[in-house]
């Protein structure tokens, strides 16, 4: 019941983050084809705008979250063996750390 539990919870996520991905790809598309940027300085100001920049941040966090439940679940179905399904989950978990890092100090240290 449990595992049900979790499973439905993963699937849930599976599906809220790609539907936030994908409007976030047609929005962002739609927005630049109506009007893209065109100096260096308009770039940097659109992508400072406190709802970009939210938006961008979202979209990340939704993009890790997806990769880590979506190749969490593959390696728990397809990879059968334990110490290597552990390595190869601490492995996925700490390069989406990282990339969650990554993210984070261009997305903070930007300058606004
Ligand atoms: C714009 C980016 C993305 C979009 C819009 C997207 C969308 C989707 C959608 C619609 C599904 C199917 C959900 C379902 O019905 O089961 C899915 C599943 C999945 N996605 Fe993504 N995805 C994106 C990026 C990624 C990335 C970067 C990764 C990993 C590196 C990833 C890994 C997976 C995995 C492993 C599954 C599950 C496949 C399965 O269970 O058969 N996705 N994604």
């Amino acid at each position: 019941m449990k595992k049900a539990l979790s499973g439905l919870r993963a699937w849930l996520v599976q599906r809220v983050t790609a539907v936030y991905m994908l409007l976030f790809c047609i929005i962002a598309l739609l927005r630049l084809a109506a009007g893209r940027p065109h100096s260096y300085d308009e770039w940097r100001a659109w992508l400072a705008a406190p709802l970009t920049r939210t938006a961008i941040a979202l979209f990340f966090a939704a993009l890790l979250l997806h990769a880590w439940v979506g190749l969490r679940d593959v390696m728990m179905d397809y990879v059968q063996p334990l110490a290597l399904r552990v390595a190869l989950l601490a492995l996925l978990a700490f390069a989406l750390g990282g990339m969650a890092l990554w993210v984070a100090r261009i997305l903070l240290l930007a300058p606004a």
